[in-house]
């Protein structure tokens, strides 16, 4: 049985007549946390735009749940794929409770009216993305972290089978950071979530992802477990700095730092 939620196949995608993507092929179980690495430009927040469906293909495709993604309507997708962008435009003038309702857009009726349901979804989402003291703030006046914690919030709230992140732990600190993919994590293994994410940090998305997918100009060049992908001999001349390996405390997935350090 076939249990691929998301499958590319060939995938190029252009923006401005550039090819950005070129030929990226790979599926993603349900279940699973593929993380998605690569150098500044290389391709990373076009793949999840292009995953997310709001880019359409130049060649190839992008399967969710064996349709095309971007065929579908914004209010489909939106029931299947949530997302947590990069750049933050949230309206200043919201409370984080009003941010992370709109999560619950694709389910309201034509009144826009939210139900009980609606609201405990809300609820449990702020909790979830420890945002809940951020719930009657003003946006405007929040931290960049804090922000973030409410665009999780907001995905979560939107009670998709899939998540796609963008250096989602960007603005966190340490703290934040670890809560935020323990809770990723948690949502995967309990509830059998499937979740795409970009990040530059390579011994976190290591901890935490079940495959990494190395992306360089545009080309996924390498996918496969940390294991296989943390090493200084593919990742050295990619990211142009010698880097060695140290195996984690635990014996379990590889630390990989430049020599430097
Ligand atoms: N609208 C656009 N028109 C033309 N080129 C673009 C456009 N948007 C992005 N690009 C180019 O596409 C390439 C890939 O950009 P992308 O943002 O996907 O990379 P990334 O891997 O997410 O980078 P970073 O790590 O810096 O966030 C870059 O060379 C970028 O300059």
């Amino acid at each position: 049985m076939d249990t691929s939620m998301i499958q590319v196949q060939n995938l190029s995608v252009e923006l401005g007549n550039q090819p950005i993507l070129r030929e990226v092929t790979f599926s993603v179980q349900r279940g699973e946390i593929l993380g998605i690495l690569g150098p500044n430009g290389a391709g990373k927040t076009t793949l999840i735009r292009a995953l997310s469906g709001i880019l359409p293909p130049a060649a190839g495709q992008v399967q969710v749940l064996g349709r095309a993604v971007h065929r579908l309507t914004e209010s489909q997708r939106a029931r299947l794929i949530a997302v947590v962008p990069q750049a933050r435009h949230l309206p200043p003038a919201f409370t984080g409770r009003e941010v992370v309702q709109l999560g619950r857009t694709p389910y309201l009726n034509w009144l826009g009216n939210l139900s009980a349901h609606d609201h405990a979804c809300v609820q449990r989402a702020l909790e979830r993305a420890s945002a809940l003291e951020l719930a009657d703030r003003l946006v405007g006046e929040l931290s960049g972290g804090e922000q973030q914690r409410l665009l999780l919030a907001r995905a979560l709230a939107q009670e998709t089978p899939i998540l796609l992140m963008d250096e989602p732990t960007t603005h966190l600190d340490l703290h934040y950071q670890i809560s935020l993919l323990e809770t990723v994590r948690h949502l995967v293994d309990e509830e059998g979530m499937t979740v795409v994410m970009a990040l530059h940090d390579l011994n976190l998305i290591g901890r935490y992802a079940d495959r990494l997918g190395l992306l360089v100009e545009g080309r996924l060049i390498a996918l496969g477990t940390p294991e296989e992908i943390l090493t200084p001999d593919l990742l050295s001349p990619v990211y142009r700095v010698p880097l060695q390996r140290l195996s984690s405390g635990d014996g379990g997935r590889p630390i990989i730092l430049p020599t430097v350090l």
